[in-house]
C-alpha cells in the first residue's frame, strides 16, 4: 500500500513513526513536512521519543517531502496538520487520493469532517479523535508523554456501509489502540469538551494541566467552560455522559503535571498563528446560533486575543 502522514509534527510524527517501525519495509510510506523538520529527516530519519524517551525509534520513510507533486495517489492519507494549515492541506491532499483513498483526519475539533467535505468530494473520510501528548522537540525529533494514545473513528457519513479494513488491520498491526465506534460523535465532542476547555485556560493563563488543577479558581473556570460546552452539546442533540464534566476535568491527571496542550504551545511560540478559532471562536459562534450564553468561553477568548 501507500500511505501518506501528511503533517508529521506532534501528532504525525507520533504516529508516522509507530507505523513506518512495523511496515516501513513491505508498504510505500511517505512524510509530508517542511522547512528544518524536513530537511532532518532526510538527513537522519524521524525520531520518536515515545514514553517520555523510554523508548527510541528511528524511522525513515520512503520519502519525506513539502512537495505533493512528488507522491503517487496514495490508498490511506493520515492528516496531521493545525487547523489553520487545513485548508491548504485538503488542496494538496486532493492531488493524491481517488475515490477509493481513505483519509483518517485526527485533529481536534468538532466540525473536521465538514470542513474536509467542503472542500473534497473524493475518497473515504473517518470522523475521529485522540488523546496523545506529543511534539516537536527539535527538527526531526518528537517527543511524547502522557495521554491514552487511543483513536476514536467512525464510519464516513457518506459511505456509511465502508469499514476501513485495510486501515484498522493497519493500525492494530502497528499496535496503536483504536475504537471502532458509530457513532463517533460522542467522544467527538467529549474530547472536543476536554480540549476546548483545558487548551483556553491553559494558553490564557500560561499554565500546565497539572498547575491548572491545583489552582481552584483555573479549575472552576475549565469547569465552567465544559458546562458551555454540554449546553451546546444538548442542544446539538449530542448524547454526552451524565458525568461527562467531572470525568472530564479527571482526564488532565493522566497528563504528567508539566504537560502543556498543543494549542499553548502555539500561543507561547507564534502568537497570532494558533487554533484559537477552533476552540473560543467556535463555540462562541455556536451559543450565539443555538441560544446559549457562553460567558465563560468569551471571558478566557477575549483575554487571549489580548495577550
Ligand atoms: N500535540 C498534541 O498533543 C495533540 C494535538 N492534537 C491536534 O492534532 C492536530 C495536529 O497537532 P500537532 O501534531 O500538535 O501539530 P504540529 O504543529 O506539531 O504538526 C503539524 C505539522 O504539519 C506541518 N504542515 C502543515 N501543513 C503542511 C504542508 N502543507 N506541507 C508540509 N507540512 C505541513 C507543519 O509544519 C507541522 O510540522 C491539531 O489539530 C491539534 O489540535 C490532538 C491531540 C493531541
Ligand atoms: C489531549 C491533549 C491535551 C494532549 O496534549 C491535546 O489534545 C492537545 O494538546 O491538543
Amino acid at each position: 500500500m501507500k500511505i501518506c502522514f501528511f503533517g508529521v509534527g506532534g501528532v504525525g510524527g507520533y504516529f508516522g513513526a509507530l507505523v513506518t517501525k512495523k511496515f516501513g519495509e513491505k508498504h510505500d510510506i511517505f512524510f509530508v513536512a517542511r522547512g528544518p523538520h524536513e530537511d532532518t529527516i532526510n538527513s537522519q530519519g524521524l525520531t520518536l521519543k515515545k514514553s517520555g524517551g523510554e523508548e527510541l525509534i528511528n524511522v525513515s520513510p520512503k520519502l519525506c517531502t513539502n512537495n505533493v507533486g512528488d507522491l503517487p495517489i496514495c490508498d490511506i492519507i493520515v492528516l496531521l496538520v493545525k487547523a489553520y494549515d487545513l485548508e491548504s492541506a485538503i488542496a494538496e491532499i486532493a492531488k493524491i487520493s481517488n475515490e477509493e483513498t481513505v483519509i483518517l483526519p485526527l485533529l481536534n475539533g468538532v466540525d473536521i469532517y465538514e470542513k474536509i467535505r467542503s472542500q473534497l468530494d473524493t475518497g473515504v473520510v473517518f470522523p475521529s479523535c485522540i488523546y496523545v501528548g506529543t511534539h516537536i522537540e527539535s527538527p526531526g525529533v518528537i517527543y511524547q508523554k502522557g495521554g491514552s494514545c487511543k483513536i476514536s473513528l467512525g464510519k464516513d457519513p457518506m459511505y456509511p456501509e465502508f469499514y476501513p479494513r485495510a486501515l484498522l488491520s493497519l493500525l492494530n498491526d502497528s499496535s496503536i489502540n483504536f475504537n471502532w465506534e458509530n457513532p463517533v460523535q460522542i467522544s467527538i465532542w467529549s474530547k472536543y469538551m476536554f480540549i476546548a476547555a483545558f487548551g483556553l485556560v491553559t494558553a490564557a493563563y500560561g499554565k500546565t494541566l497539572g498547575e491548572v488543577l491545583d489552582s481552584p479558581e483555573l479549575s472552576e473556570l475549565t469547569k465552567s467552560i465544559m458546562n458551555e460546552v454540554e449546553e451546546i452539546a444538548k442542544k446539538l442533540d449530542i448524547n454526552l455522559d451524565n458525568d461527562i464534566v467531572e470525568t472530564s476535568l479527571s482526564k488532565a491527571k493522566g497528563f504528567p503535571y508539566e504537560a502543556k496542550t498543543s494549542f499553548q504551545r502555539d500561543v507561547e511560540l507564534k502568537g497570532e498563528i494558533n487554533e484559537g478559532d477552533l476552540f473560543g471562536g467556535t463555540l462562541i459562534r455556536y451559543g450565539k446560533e443555538l441560544n446559549v450564553t457562553t460567558p465563560n468561553t468569551e471571558i478566557v477568548y477575549t483575554r487571549l486575543l489580548n495577550k
